[in-house]
């Protein structure tokens, strides 16, 4: 069945039917009947043939379709068995496009080892100038540990542009002294630069999910990507500073590294950058937590040494 100019939810529901299938709200399977939306997705991700466009949830193809005339190599991940047939079928003549059946995570803090093995390869295959992208409409129930632990792997995305909640866009995007403000918004924003391209009503959607949607698109900064030493003490130890989010932060830091550093220690890491005991985490801009971090860890590290 022919993608028609403008999908429909109609016309999706008939292609499932036929092919004996209904929409699975536990894979969060809520389709974009908008195709002006799908190539909103797909334009907003600027792809050149030099990318690698990884796509989480293939569903029926839609946006792959779209990745794999603007990228080099198509990447696409569908847990549904029969999504996941159904969109081989549709894409069967696409040879830039390699479908992956399976759930896109390991485990809640981890990605599927044969995902980035799959990227690594196709970045080779296309050359040094090679850039990776994740573009999709994310599953909402795994678009939080699918985006966080992406940017932890090797090579980060250059790019993500995804459809997402816009209860999580605004937390990604959130400014100090907010309510949406915490480790997620510190963490990429400490490494990207992110941008709301739309917000999406349900009705866009087939089946309609309850909320709104938001079409996000973020950008990593190199020189800052690369300035971190160790960027996954950086990712853990900002989610523990938020963990309690209305202490004082000399409170969370000395709980956080008991056992790692003393509370003089503390002390003097929080004196040398200016804080006093009002200070909270939730208070902080972004370089000001990269700032404190990186204190702790050298402290950390000066006493290990000194063991
Ligand atoms: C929101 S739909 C998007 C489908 C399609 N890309 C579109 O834009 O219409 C999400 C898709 O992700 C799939 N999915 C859900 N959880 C997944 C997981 N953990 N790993 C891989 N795919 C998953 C669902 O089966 C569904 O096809």
């Amino acid at each position: 069945m022919s993608e028609p100019s403008r999908q429909t939810a109609t016309y999706l529901s008939r292609r499932l039917t036929a092919a004996g299938l209904k929409p699975l709200s536990r894979f969060g399977q809520n389709f974009l009947i908008d195709l002006n939306l799908v190539d909103l997705i797909a334009n907003s991700a600027e792809l050149t043939k030099d990318d690698v466009a990884l796509e989480i949830g293939t569903g029926v193809g839609s946006l792959t379709q779209r990745l794999s005339d603007r990228a080099g190599a198509v990447l696409s991940v569908e847990i549904d068995n029969h999504l996941f047939e159904l969109a081989g079928e549709e894409l069967a003549d696409r040879s830039n496009v390699k479908l992956i059946h399976g759930d896109a995570l390991k485990n809640k803090n981890t990605l599927r080892d044969e995902i980035m093995l799959n990227v690594r390869q196709a970045m080779s295959q296309l050359g040094e100038n090679a850039r990776f992208m994740l573009v999709a409409n994310l599953p909402y129930n795994v678009a939080t540990p699918i985006i966080s632990n992406l940017m932890l792997e090797t090579p980060p995305p250059d790019r993500i542009v995804v459809t997402i909640q816009k209860e999580l866009a605004d937390r990604i995007m959130a400014v100090p002294s907010t309510k949406d403000y915490g480790a997620l918004s510190v963490w990429l924003q400490a490494i990207s630069d992110p941008t709301l391209v739309r917000v999406l009503s349900p009705k866009v959607f087939w089946p309609r999910p309850k909320v709104h949607s938001a079409i996000l698109r973020l950008d990593l900064d190199r020189q800052r990507y690369e300035s971190f030493e160790d960027l996954r003490y950086f990712h853990d130890t900002t989610r523990a500073l938020f963990f309690h989010r209305r202490k004082f932060l000399r409170s969370v830091v000395v709980s956080a590294m008991k056992g790692r550093l003393e509370k003089a220690d503390v002390d003097e890491v929080l004196a040398d950058l200016g804080h006093d005991e009002t200070t909270r985490a939730e208070a902080m801009a972004v370089p000001e937590i990269v700032r404190l971090v990186e204190a702790i860890r050298v402290a950390e590290d000066a006493k290990s040494e000194n063991v």
